[in-house]
């Protein structure tokens, strides 16, 4: 199963080779801006999914803003022991 730094070098990978069809390379591409309000969409669903959906869809969505944070992450050029730091 994958985790965290599993996906983090996944992500900083494909930021570095840019192959085509990655998503990843397309929210890069589309600036901070773009991922940020990804963040935000992203975000109000696992809130959403929280308080009205399953724990299997809840999890789901809080993935979907952890990827989300990663490529806001690799576009900001901050690793994960950037962020533990401050934990
Ligand atoms: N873990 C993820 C992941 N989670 C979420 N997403 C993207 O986020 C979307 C979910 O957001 P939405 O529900 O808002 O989807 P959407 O409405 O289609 O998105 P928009 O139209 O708003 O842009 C999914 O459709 C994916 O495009 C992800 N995209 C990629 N990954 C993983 O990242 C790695 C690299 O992926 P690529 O860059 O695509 O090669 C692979 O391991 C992938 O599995």
């Amino acid at each position: 199963m994958k985790n965290f730094d599993d996906l983090f070098a996944e992500l900083s990978e494909r930021a570095e080779s840019r192959p085509s069809g990655s998503r990843t390379v397309e929210l890069l591409d589309g600036g901070v801006h773009a991922i940020g309000k990804k963040i935000v969409e992203e975000a109000a669903e696992v809130w959403m999914a929280a308080e009205y959906q399953s724990r299997e869809e809840t999890a789901e969505e809080i993935s979907q803003l952890l990827y989300h944070l990663q490529v806001l992450m690799v576009a900001k050029g901050l690793t994960p022991a950037d962020v533990w730091r401050h934990l």
